[in-house]
């Protein structure tokens, strides 16, 4: 634990009234972090302060925040993602973490969500060594035949002619494809009741009201947060002492974790650390994966010609086949696509940090204790690094080799996201499964609003109308309405 000496933020920022201009202030950041940064880092350049003088507190768990300073750039992403010691990672549980010793049910917030976020210098280097044979590019590979039963399985329940929100069909996708490689639990056996209590804990933990009331009385958000929290700890406590009373591998990621241990320091994990990187890895892993695949498919919805060129690769490598491990290496049109999807509409907007240590960030100082959220997304939209950066040109990638500070979607340094090689191959087999059998027809009633801080989602999800794949590409393309036009040039 840092320990943060009361200092105040001097990186220039908007000037907001005191206690509720700044709970205004960050309050519309959550909501709309693209939307506010985007007009700060154009009124006070690439370095910046939610609130003049700071005061703000998202992210931090510890008490005496100084302020959120926000930032972006090649320098900027190289300064932050490599000096470890200097800027700290935090547990995904955000300022909860600091009211672990409130009470006996307050405990699970010690370890839930901790994870590899929440753990620096030496113990996770150590960590992360544990870790890294679950991430292994054979153990991945091993879970192709897996991903495919089960997107064969979704894509079997889709209708032709209905209109469904693709954020919630890739959200059941994607939590049924962790369930089973992290659990190895099959979603129509017995997994229902884990996903319900993983639903309603991640409901209550983004309602504002329980960050802004943590009381834990009956009625309360709070409350039922905390009850969702102790009987989802439960759920993943008896799921893990199963694994370690069979001690065999049973191919799924809590079944290797059970069993690591370091060879040189012979340290191994308890069930509390296993936990915080269960939940964590889960957490980290589905929800990121599920809206890449969203703002993919509505760029696609929109830019006819790319997704006929699409569509031809797959059929000519594939003929209508699931991909094997080899033939995904065989498809560069789909990689462009991603990469290119990744950057224009960046799923993980953000890389938050808290300064250990008094630092410089862009010759600006920072105290200890100040959290800095690093814009994956503005640095991807730089007009010297992409030209036309608003363009969803997948084409740029025959020609361009941006460093990892220039394009990092999976952040950068030893802390780059552990499970990208997962992510790139769910997402892969998914867009070529569907794309070789659907024609998904953008609705848009609804405006596109691309909002969230920690993932940015579209506000009122996406609907699409299910087509037998006829390539009739042109059909619902136009008519977009919403934030979104904002952040990548449409034709119409
Ligand atoms: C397209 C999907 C995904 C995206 C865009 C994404 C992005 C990221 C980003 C930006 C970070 C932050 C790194 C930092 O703070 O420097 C991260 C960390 C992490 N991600 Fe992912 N991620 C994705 C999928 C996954 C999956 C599928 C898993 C696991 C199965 C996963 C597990 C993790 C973990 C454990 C970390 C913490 C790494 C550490 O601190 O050492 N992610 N990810």
């Amino acid at each position: 634990m840092i320990t943060i000496t009361k200092s105040k933020l001097t990186v220039p920022g908007p000037r907001v009234a005191p206690v509720f201009g700044r709970i205004t202030q960050t309050l519309n950041f959550v909501s709309d972090s693209i939307g506010i940064s985007s007009q700060l880092f154009k009124t006070y350049g690439s370095v910046v302060s939610l609130a003049q003088g700071g005061g703000t507190n998202i992210y931090s768990p510890h008490a005496n925040c100084p302020g959120t300073v926000l930032a972006y750039g090649p320098d900027i992403v190289r300064e932050v993602t490599s000096q470890h010691d200097i800027y700290h990672k935090c547990p995904l549980i955000g300022s909860f973490y600091r009211r672990r010793n409130d009470s006996e049910r307050t405990t699970p917030f010690s370890h839930f969500l901790v994870g590899l976020f929440g753990i620096n210098n030496d113990s996770h280097r150590q960590h992360r060594q544990l870790l890294m044979p679950a991430f292994h590019k054979s153990r991945i590979e091993s879970y192709r035949n897996d991903m495919v039963k089960i997107v064969e399985s979704s894509l079997s329940q889709l209708k032709v002619g209905e209109v469904v929100n693709i954020v919630e069909v890739m959200r059941r996708l994607t939590m049924s494809i962790a369930t089973k490689t992290l659990f190895g639990k099959d979603v129509n056996e017995d997994s229902s009741n884990l996903i319900r209590l993983l639903q309603e804990f991640g409901a209550q933990l983004t309602n504002p009201a329980s960050v802004l009331l943590p009381i834990d009385f009956p009625g309360l958000p709070y409350h039922n947060l905390l009850d969702a929290l102790i009987a989802l700890d439960e759920e993943m406590r008896s799921i893990i002492r199963k694994r370690y009373a069979s001690s065999v591998d049973g191919g799924d990621i809590i079944s290797m974790l059970v069993q690591v241990k370091d060879a040189d320091s012979g340290l191994t994990l308890t069930e509390d650390e296993l936990l915080g990187h269960v939940t964590a890895i889960f957490a980290a892993g589905h929800d990121s994966s599920t809206n890449v695949i969203a703002w993919i498919l509505f760029l696609l919805s929109q830019h006819p010609d790319i997704t006929a060129d699409l569509v031809d690769e797959l059929d000519s490598v594939l003929h209508g086949e699931a991909p094997t491990v080899e033939q995904l290496q065989k498809l560069p049109l789909l990689d462009r696509v991603v990469k290119e999807g990744m950057r224009v509409l960046t799923a993980i907007p953000w890389n938050g940090r808290v300064t250990s240590q008094p630092t410089t960030l862009g010759g600006y100082e920072l105290p200890v204790g100040t959290e800095v959220f690093v814009s994956i997304y503005q640095t991807h939209h730089m007009p010297e690094i992409y030209p036309e950066p608003e363009r969803f040109n997948p084409q740029r990638w025959e020609t361009i080799q941006p460093t990892m500070y220039e394009y990092n979607p999976f952040s950068a340094g030893s802390r780059i996201c552990i499970g990208a090689g997962f992510a790139i191959m769910e997402i892969k087999i998914i867009l070529a499964m569907l794309l070789m059998r659907y024609r998904l027809q953008l609705i848009t009633e609804k405006p596109i609003n691309a909002k969230g801080l920690i993932v940015m989602a579209p506000e009122n999800g996406m609907f699409m109308k299910v087509h037998k794949q006829d390539r009739q590409f042109c059909q619902g393309v136009g008519g977009v309405h919403g934030n979104v036009r904002e952040m990548v040039n449409l034709m119409n």
